[in-house]
């Protein structure tokens, strides 16, 4: 008999004590891998303990598990697209106007996903920079938890954690890309992106299609699950362009690479990456070039950069400068996206000279 009446069986005892060791093996497993993944990324520890509670870890992120999340949050925020079009309710409103003069359109749609968006990468990972398209309301904060369940076609593309510091991350949440085309009910061009920026450079997009619900993402030495077509028409190439912020792009184009160029007008920068890869989804058009000429905000942008940089191909301004997706919201110099081709060449051929913001086309 115990003291105070309590007796201790053996067996219960020596069962307590194994579940107390397995618990301490889980923890300290999760805790190895995430060191040894910091240092063969080169990277030094940072002052917290990257536990199994990583995704939470105010030091450094783990990118595999911001993709997971980063894919997670594109398809929520796609619900909410999907469900206020049905709804036919779009509440559409005016920001104000682009440079050019055209409406800077937003729905609800654009505000219901950036919430969903927003607060499920905010939760997970409260240390990092993210900047979003549209305002966040801090008195309608949503505490969104996610799973810590990373999908099966991540784990088999990458499979070790990627610790970075999370002071180096930057992400972009783009909650509706092609809004004037949702307003439109010209569903095919609509997207939700997501893309994280290490250093400023893009290193993980997630573009998600909420009508169709096709996703595409890529890690930049990491993995994807989307992949480069197996030929391109270099000399005259199908070019995907704006259809509501064109500016002189058709002018551009035609000029640059002959008549017979065909163009395509479609809404949404993320459709016209998409434009330039091997996607299985019926409603989306194939081109070889992706141009775009006037301003543009680097959340439309991002997403699209980091998969085709992660599939080999570019997407830099017109007169060649990779873009940092660090500070200013904004780019200038124009857009020019390729895969499989000689995107130093195209460039050039564009004709656009750094900082006159004007086309000296053949
Ligand atoms: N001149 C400009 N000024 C501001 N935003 C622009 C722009 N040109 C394009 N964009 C934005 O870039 C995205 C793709 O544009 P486009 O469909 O014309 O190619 C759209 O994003 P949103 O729909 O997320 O606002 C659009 O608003
Ligand atoms: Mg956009």
């Amino acid at each position: 008999m115990a003291p105070m009446g309590i007796r201790l069986s053996p067996l219960g005892v020596a069962v307590f004590c194994l579940l107390g060791l397995g618990v301490l093996y889980h923890l300290y497993s999760g805790f190895l891998a995430g060191r040894f993944s910091l240092f063969s990324l080169g990277g030094e520890p940072g002052g917290g303990a990257a536990g199994p509670a990583g995704a939470a870890d105010g030091a450094t992120v783990d990118l595999r598990e911001m993709l997971a999340v980063s894919v997670l949050a594109a398809v929520r925020g796609g619900e909410e697209v999907r469900r206020v079009r049905e709804s036919n309710v779009l509440h559409e409103k005016s920001k104000g106007k682009t440079r050019e003069g055209a409406e800077d359109k937003m729905t609800s749609g654009d505000v219901l996903s950036n919430r969903k968006m927003f607060y499920l990468l905010k939760t997970t990972f409260p240390t990092v920079q993210i900047n979003t398209e549209e305002h966040v309301d801090a008195t309608d904060q949503e505490v969104i938890l996610w799973d810590r369940k990373i999908p099966e076609d991540i784990l088999k593309e990458i499979a070790a954690p990627k610790e970075v510091p999370a002071e180096s991350v930057t992400v972009w949440i783009d909650p509706l890309d092609a809004t004037q085309e949702y307003t439109e009910d010209l569903r095919k061009y609509v997207t939700t992106m997501v893309c994280v920026a290490v250093n400023g450079k893009p290193v993980l997009g997630v573009i998600h299609k909420p009508f169709s619900k096709y996703t595409a993402w890529a890690m930049v030495d990491g993995g994807s699950n989307v992949k480069a077509r197996t030929s391109y028409n270099e000399k005259t190439p199908r070019i995907v362009v704006s259809r509501s912020h064109s500016g002189m792009v058709k002018q551009v184009a035609l000029q640059t690479f002959g008549n017979q160029t065909t163009i395509i007008p479609a809404g949404g920068a993320g459709y016209k990456v998409l434009a330039l890869l091997d996607v299985p989804d019926k409603s989306q058009e194939k081109a070889d070039l992706y141009i775009h000429v006037t301003y543009i905000k680097k959340w439309d942008i991002c997403a699209g950069n980091a998969i085709l940089k992660a599939l080999g191909g570019h997407m830099t301004t017109l007169s060649g400068e990779e873009i940092s997706y660090t500070g200013s919201d904004g780019i200038e110099g124009g857009l020019l996206a390729s895969i499989s081709m000689n995107h130093q060449a195209l460039n050039a051929e564009s004709g656009w000279k750094k900082g006159r913001g004007m086309c000296h086309c053949k």
